[in-house]
């Protein structure tokens, strides 16, 4: 199909150095057919002059601690709560995440750190209203969980930095090129592990979906993901560090023309992380960020990554996959939960926002035997 595209931007490639970044041509992430769009003012958007401070160290506080452990927002008569599978995910209905209080908002993050992932649905009684609030209730209600991240690489919108725009058409087709070479377009990762503070609670919002089948997404539990490793091999990887880097994601930006506001970033976090709020052990592992472990020789290193990469990302019984409805949003605690985009429909307007709030230092987990420990020996 021709595209009667209008783009946002001027069409001319304009290329801009920011302070240690490396050379980028803006016109291709914000290329955008406008014709049948729904939030324009979402619409991605790179400014060249945009260059990143890196964040403020800040004092974390885990909303989950002060929830009602009952969760009775979510646990009563009007509100559906159902399961994805049986390890990890909820699907929400009969609640508008946008309604949620600071009570609520408490809660929430207290099911996000157990379950993984909430996704919050439309029914026929009560609708999402979260995409058609305002930019600042949208930003407001995510900062309440922390220092909201602004993305170093990703589009944003163009009145703010603290929303990333996920983003394609049929002009815009730059998704697809992200990972050359490689056989499948499944690229599993934690979001902006490299960071000193790294996220927690993440908002990832559908705003316009206009494909008939599609554009799903991925999600794996890294608790349970730790829970299915020998004792012998939990008390391993509980003594490891792992270094997270920029440097790959830098690297994409720049083959597809993105923007770069940051200086490359590397922080060394545990390889088992503990969540603040469950004590819940998390196999902290992203294969797209980390380079190496601290303390092993490379070849030990290599295996050691490729082994847990394929192990979290191959565990088919411990993800699961969801299907979008236009409105729907999704809330999850990067700190336990590994996702990956579907790119399997790049004819059609997918159009998402992300709004990510950061976390705490990564606090390392403490190898403790339990009894049903070697239940997956059996
Ligand atoms: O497009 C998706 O389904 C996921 C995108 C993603 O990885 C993200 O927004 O962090
Ligand atoms: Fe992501």
């Amino acid at each position: 199909m021709a595209p009667s595209a209008t783009t946002q931007e001027p069409a001319s490639v304009t290329t801009f150095e920011a302070k240690g970044a490396v050379a980028v041509d803006k016109a291709k992430t914000t290329l955008v057919n406008t014709d049948g769009m729904k939030y324009p003012e979402y619409a991605p958007y790179n400014d060249p002059n945009d260059v990143f401070p890196e964040p403020e160290p800040f004092d974390y506080h885990d909303r989950a601690l002060d929830a009602d452990p009952a969760m009775p927002v979510f646990y009563n008569d009007h509100v559906k709560v159902e399961e994805l599978t049986p390890y990890l995910g909820v699907r929400v209905t009969g609640l508008d995440l946008a309604s949620l209080d600071k009570a609520g908002q408490d809660q929430l993050a207290l099911l996000a750190a157990k379950k993984g992932i909430v996704f919050f649905a439309s029914d026929d009684k009560v609708k999402q209203t979260f995409r058609d609030i305002s930019m600042k209730k949208k930003l407001d209600m995510v900062r309440y969980y922390g220092q909201l991240h602004q993305h170093a690489v990703q589009p944003r919108p163009v009145s703010s930095t603290e929303i990333s725009v996920v983003y394609q058409d049929n002009v815009n087709t730059v998704r697809k090129h992200w990972w050359p070479n490689r056989l499948s377009r499944a690229i599993w990762h934690i979001d902006q592990s490299q960071e000193r503070q790294p996220p927690g609670m993440t908002f990832f919002c559908c705003m316009q979906s206009d494909a008939p089948s599609g554009g799903d997404t991925l999600v794996g539990s890294l608790v349970e993901a730790y829970e299915r490793l020998s004792p012998a091999m939990k008390q391993f990887v509980c003594g490891l560090k792992a270094v997270h880097s920029s440097k790959v994601m830098a690297a994409k930006a720049a083959r597809v023309g993105g923007a770069n506001r940051r200086q490359q970033v590397e922080s060394v976090h545990p390889v088992v992380y503990e969540q603040p709020a469950t004590g819940y052990k998390s196999l902290y592992i992203n294969p797209e960020r980390i380079t190496h472990f601290e303390g092993l020789r490379h070849e030990e290193s290599e295996m050691l990554l490729k082994f847990l990469s394929d192990h979290i990302t191959k565990g088919a019984d411990f993800h699961a996959r969801y299907k979008w409805s236009e409105g729907d949003v999704c809330v999850w605690d990067q700190r336990v939960l590994i996702h990956s985009a579907v790119l399997d429909n790049m004819e059609h307007r997918r159009h998402f926002i992300r709004i990510t709030a950061l976390a705490g230092v990564p606090t390392p987990a403490k190898y403790t035997p339990s009894e049903h420990e070697d239940m997956y020996a059996k």
